[in-house]
């Protein structure tokens, strides 16, 4: 063995792999570096050790990489405020992420012939999250929130977080000193005792913000007392609702979400449409790449013009509505209720008449509609990370469809996907990058499939 544990070398960085770490070599033996950038001399501490390689982190940085963004005194993760791609320029993020997508879809997905094209960017890389969710957690006996460390459940806690909307920071920082004053004790996950334990922010483009505490046991009077004290330091709190997590488990919002005052959902405009957002259904949290995503994957389609096509994973329904300007048909398939109603009622007020809203899992629905309907001419899927299950594209695939469009924020899921797609008849013709994520190494995806003819 080279190396050892703690052991401290210096190391010329490469390379960045997918994932976004930093990769140089000791003596051949390949270390990753979480936080260094390409041209980087640094000096590392060895943290752990496998057979063919190590992982270390930055002490000290030597010599700066040109394309890294900020003073060489900036190494760890909480440096950067958890942003792992932080340190470097965002021109270069951009650039490696779009790296990565092409290296994962050529290695998962053991595909040559696609096109790549450069990725997106955002014209604000900042402050752009709508929706935060932030642990709460003690430090000097202070109730603090923040993120936590990487691999720790210790809560590190920022003046500033750099990712989420400006009117977000300013609520979690007034709604901690409220709570600091009413001394609520904050929940702990060993002891499962105690009552705070999250706080879910989503802001809109109008600075309207709904707020979500997230507490174990009943909650008292005060807890409520606490969010109109919160409203009347911030009137943009449009929302409130307490949500009840009495399970030990990492899932922030409980299953019952209590309303506590203001509109029952945050709206969000969108191609000149006003969605409805609940506590627990998923809505996009960068809404300047959000548009630019969408416009990509609508214009995938060779014509959407009278055509039935299913919006897979719906969400509120974004695609779907948008898709149902033009299509004859679109059939909306979602899991979470929430999401389905909020899309339901999108659509009342809208007076969008076109859709088919189904509540359930992809897997079974779409097969059942499948059978059902005798004619879909095209999908878009927008799955979760874990990507699509194989048997939903082999039913894809025995109808005959001729087009997918597939959304994805996990490029590996997406490559899995791509591969079992290649092999059971579809060919992946190109895939653009959209930065959703800036700061960080996740990249949204969107490729288009069309069938073998
Ligand atoms: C990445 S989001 C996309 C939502 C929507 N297309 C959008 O752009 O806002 C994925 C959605 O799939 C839903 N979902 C997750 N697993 C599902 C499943 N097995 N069947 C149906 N919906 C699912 C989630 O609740 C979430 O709303």
């Amino acid at each position: 063995m080279v190396l050892k544990k703690d052991q401290i070398i210096e190391l010329d960085i490469e390379k960045l792999i997918f994932g976004g770490e930093g990769l140089g070599y000791y003596e051949k033996m390949a270390v990753f570096v979480p936080m260094s950038v390409p041209g980087d001399r640094v000096r590392v501490k060895i943290i752990s050790l496998k057979k063919s390689y190590a992982r270390g982190i930055i002490e000290a940085i030597i010599k700066p990489g040109e394309e890294r963004a900020a003073d060489k005194d900036k190494v760890t993760f909480e440096d950067f405020h958890g942003c792992d791609f932080g340190m470097l320029k965002y021109e270069s993020q951009l650039k490696y992420k779009k790296e990565m997508v092409e290296d994962v879809l050529k290695k998962i997905g053991k595909l040559e012939n696609f096109e790549i094209y450069d990725t997106i960017g955002s014209t604000s890389p900042k402050y752009y999250r709508n929706k935060v969710i932030e642990p709460f957690a003690y430090k000097d006996g202070k109730i603090i929130s923040g993120f936590f460390k990487k691999k720790s459940h210790e809560v590190f806690e920022v003046s500033e977080n750099m990712l989420q909307s400006k009117l977000a920071n300013r609520i979690t920082k007034e709604l901690k000193e409220i709570l600091n004053k009413k001394r609520i004790p904050v929940y702990d996950e060993k002891k499962h005792r105690g009552i705070l334990r999250h706080v879910m922010v989503r802001t809109n483009s109008f600075d309207e913000a709904m707020v979500v505490l997230v507490v174990k046991g009943e909650p008292a009077k005060n807890l409520k007392k606490i969010l109109y004290d919160l409203r009347d330091r911030c009137p943009e709190v449009k929302a409130a609702y307490i949500s009840v997590n009495n399970k030990r488990t990492n899932v922030a919002l409980g299953d019952e979400d209590i309303y506590v005052y203001g509109d029952e959902v945050l709206k969000e405009e969108l191609f000149d449409i006003k969605f409805n957002i609940s506590p627990k259904s998923f809505f996009q949290i960068n809404l300047e790449q959000t548009k630019k995503l969408y416009e990509t994957a609508i214009s995938y389609f060779d014509d959407v013009k009278n055509k039935n096509i299913v919006d897979a994973y719906s969400g509120t329904g974004t695609i779907a509505m948008i898709l149902s300007r033009w299509a004859k048909k679109v059939f909306a398939i979602e899991m979470v209720k929430s999401a389905t109603l909020d899309a339901k009622k999108t659509s009342m007020e809208n007076k969008i008449k076109n859709i088919d809203f189904i509540n359930g899992k992809v897997e079974g629905k779409l097969e059942e509609l499948l059978k059902k309907r005798e004619k879909i001419d095209a999908i878009i899927f927008d799955p979760p990370r874990k990507g699509i299950e194989e048997s939903v594209l082999h039913s894809v695939a025995k109808t005959g469809i001729n087009e997918i469009v597939y959304i994805s924020c996990n490029p590996s899921t997406f490559a899995r996907d791509a591969n079992v797609l290649n092999e059971i008849g579809y060919d992946l013709l190109k895939v653009q990058p959209v930065d959703m994520f800036p700061q960080t190494s996740h990249i949204e995806v969107v490729g288009k499939f069309v069938k073998r003819t």
